[in-house]
C-alpha cells in the first residue's frame, strides 16, 4: 500500500529527506536524475534525446539528466524555455554544470523552436509538482509544438502543465506523453480517467524519499498495490468461515447467478446458498454442485425475502432485474438484514428508482456501481474529481462503502479515506466481471474480513486474476470466468 500526497505534502517530502537523511537537495536532484536516467535508457536504449527545460526545479532535473545521457556518449540537445527570469537555485547549478561539457540552446520565441530529429525521444522537463496555473505565452508555444511533433514524449515526474491533485480546465494546455515517469509515488492526477491523454503509461521511479515521512504523514489517498490476508487456520472447519447467500438472478440472467456463486466458492467461503428463481434452479444445481440452492417460489424473478437469519453475509443484485415484485423483495432484505450486505447491479438500480430505501442500507454495507449505476445513485459530476467529493459524501451519509469501478477502481469509506486499485486491464470491461466482484468480495465477509478490507482485498485480487487472465488469453479474448479460473489466495 502506497500513500498518494498533494504537491505541498510532496514539497514537504522532499524537505524532510533533505533535512533529516541528510541530503543536499543537489545531490537529491542528481539521485533522482540518475533513477530517472536508469529507466529512461531501459525504455529507450537506441535513440538520440531531446530535452525541453523549464527554469523550476524540474528543469534542474532536465539539466541533470541531459549531462547522465551526455556522459554516456549519448546524443543529446537541451533547450531551456525563458519563460521567466528567475530561476531555481539547483537549476542554477545544474546548468553550470551542464554548459561546461555541451551547449545549451534557449527558447524565448517560437522562431527559436528546433526541428527535433526522427530518431529522438523528447524529455518534457518544463514544470513539475509546482505547477500551479495554466500556463501562457511561449511556454503554451512550446508545449502545443512538442504536442504537435509525432515523437514519443517521457515526462519527468508528471506532464508538465497539469497538476499533481486537482482538476485542470478544459482549455489548459499540458504536454501528453507517451510515459510519465514519475518521482516515488503515485500521482492522484493519474488516477483520473479524464486525464489519460496527459499521462500515457505510467510508473514510480524510487529516489529513495524517506519512508518515516511517508509512515508519519496522513492522507486520505490511497494506492493498493499489494494486499495481505489472513492464514487459514489449521483446525478450521467450514463453518470457521462463513455461510453467504447470494441472492441473483432472474429469467435471462441466470449467468450472472453462476458467476457470483463460483466467484465466491473460490474465494473461500465456507458454505454458500443461492437464492434464485425457480427457473434457475436446474441450472445453478448443475453448474456450481458445491453451492447448496433454494428458490423462490416465483418462476422468474425474486419476489420473497427468504429467512437470512443462518447466513453470516449476504451478496446481492446480480442478474436481478427491477420488476416490482423484485423491488419488495430487496426492500424485505434491506430491512431484515441486521449486517452489511454487498449491493450489486439492478439492487442499486432499485435503490437509485426508490429513494426512500437508502435509508435502509445496512451500516457497512458495500456497493459497487459500474459508472452507469454510479450516476443513478449520485447524480451527474463536473469531472472525475467531483464524482469523487460527490462519492465520498454519499459514503459518509449513508455509512456504506462505495466502489468506483473502472481502471484503478477507487474505494471509497464512510471514514473519506479512498483506496485506488493497482490491478486490473480493459479486458475486464465485458458483461459478467462485475458478478465475480460480488461474489469474492461476499466470500472475504463471510469469512471474517472487515467490509472495508473485503472491498480493498476483493478488488485487488479481481483485478490480479483478471490480468492473469488477459495474460494467457489476451484482453479481448478472455471472459469473466476465465477471472475466476485464475483466482490465487
Ligand atoms: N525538491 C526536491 O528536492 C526535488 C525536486 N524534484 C523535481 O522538482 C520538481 C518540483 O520543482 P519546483 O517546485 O521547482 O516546481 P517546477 O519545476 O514545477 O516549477 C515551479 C516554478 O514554476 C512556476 N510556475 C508554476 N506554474 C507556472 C506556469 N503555469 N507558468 C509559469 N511558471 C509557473 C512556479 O511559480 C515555480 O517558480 C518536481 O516535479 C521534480 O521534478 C526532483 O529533483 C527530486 C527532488
Ligand atoms: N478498463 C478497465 N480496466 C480495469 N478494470 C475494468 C475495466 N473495465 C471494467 N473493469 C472491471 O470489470 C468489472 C466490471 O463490472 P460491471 O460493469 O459491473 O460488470 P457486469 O455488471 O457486467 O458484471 C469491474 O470490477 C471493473 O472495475
Ligand atoms: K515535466
Amino acid at each position: 500500500m502506497k500513500k498518494i500526497f498533494d504537491a505541498q505534502q510532496i514539497r514537504n517530502w522532499d524537505a524532510y529527506t533533505i533535512a533529516q537523511e541528510p541530503i543536499t537537495s543537489i545531490d537529491l536532484m542528481e539521485r533522482a536524475s540518475e533513477a530517472f536516467t536508469d529507466r529512461l535508457l531501459s525504455l529507450f536504449s537506441d535513440t538520440d534525446f531531446t530535452i525541453f527545460c523549464g527554469k523550476g526545479n524540474n528543469g534542474g532535473d532536465g539539466l541533470a539528466i541531459a549531462r547522465i545521457l551526455a556522459s554516456m556518449n549519448k546524443k543529446v540537445e537541451v533547450y531551456v524555455i525563458e519563460y521567466s527570469a528567475q530561476a531555481s537555485a539547483d537549476f542554477l547549478i545544474n546548468y553550470d554544470r551542464l554548459a561546461k561539457i555541451t551547449t545549451v540552446h534557449t527558447i524565448s520565441s517560437l522562431k527559436d523552436f528546433p526541428v527535433i530529429g526522427q530518431n529522438s525521444v523528447v524529455v518534457d522537463a518544463i514544470l513539475g509538482s509546482g505547477v500551479n496555473r495554466p500556463v501562457e505565452g511561449i511556454l503554451k508555444d512550446v508545449i502545443q509544438k512538442i504536442n504537435q511533433s509525432k515523437l514519443p514524449i517521457i515526462s519527468v515526474d508528471i506532464a508538465s502543465g497539469l497538476y499533481v491533485s486537482q482538476p485542470i480546465a478544459g482549455d489548459n494546455t499540458i504536454i501528453c506523453p507517451d510515459y510519465t515517469l514519475t518521482f516515488e509515488a503515485p500521482k492522484l492526477a493519474f488516477l483520473m480517467p479524464q486525464n489519460l491523454q496527459y499521462v500515457g503509461e505510467w510508473e514510480c521511479v524510487p529516489i529513495g524519499l524517506s519512508s518515516k515521512y511517508a509512515q508519519n504523514t496522513i492522507t486520505s489517498y490511497f494506492w493498493t498495490d499489494m494486499v495481505s490476508l489472513k492464514k487459514r487456520a489449521k483446525f478450521s472447519h467450514k463453518g470457521t468461515f462463513g455461510h453467504a447467500l447470494l441472492a441473483v438472478g432472474s429469467y435471462g440472467s441466470i449467468g450472472a447467478a453462476v458467476l457470483s456463486a463460483k466467484a465466491c466458492l473460490r474465494s473461500g467461503v465456507g458454505l454458500l446458498t443461492t437464492y434464485i428463481p425457480s427457473c434457475g434452479y436446474q441450472i445453478m444445481q448443475a453448474s456450481v454442485p458445491e453451492a447448496m440452492c433454494q428458490t423462490d417460489p416465483a418462476e422468474k424473478e425474486l419476489s420473497i425475502c427468504p429467512n437470512l437469519e443462518k447466513y453470516t453475509v449476504i451478496g446481492v443484485g446480480c442478474g436481478l432485474g427491477k420488476s416490482n415484485k423484485t423491488k419488495a423483495f430487496l426492500k424485505a432484505i434491506l430491512q431484515q438484514a441486521k449486517s452489511p450486505i454487498v449491493l450489486d447491479a439492478d439492487a442499486l438500480n432499485i435503490i437509485a428508482e426508490e429513494s426512500n430505501l437508502l435509508e435502509l442500507i445496512p451500516p457497512k454495507s458495500i456497493l459497487t456501481p459500474h459508472p452507469k449505476e454510479l450516476q443513478r445513485l449520485i447524480g451527474a459530476w463536473e469531472n472525475d474529481f467531483d464524482k469523487l467529493e460527490k462519492v465520498k459524501v454519499f459514503s459518509q451519509k449513508y455509512d456504506c462503502i462505495v466502489l468506483i469501478k473502472g481502471m484503478y477502481t477507487a474505494i471509497v469509506l464512510p471514514n473519506q479515506e479512498v483506496y485506488f486499485n493497482s490491478t486490473g486491464n480493459a479486458g475486464m470491461a465485458t458483461g459478467g466481471s462485475g458478478d465475480v466482484l460480488t461474489g469474492i468480495i461476499t466470500a472475504l465477509i463471510a469469512q471474517g474480513y472487515s467490509s472495508e478490507e473485503a472491498a480493498i482485498i476483493g478488488v485487488f485480487k479481481h483485478g490480479e486474476a483478471g490480468d492473469m487472465a488477459a495474460q494467457e488469453r489476451g484482453q479481448m479474448a478472455m471472459l469473466p470466468s476465465d477471472i475466476i479460473e485464475k483466482l490465487r489466495w
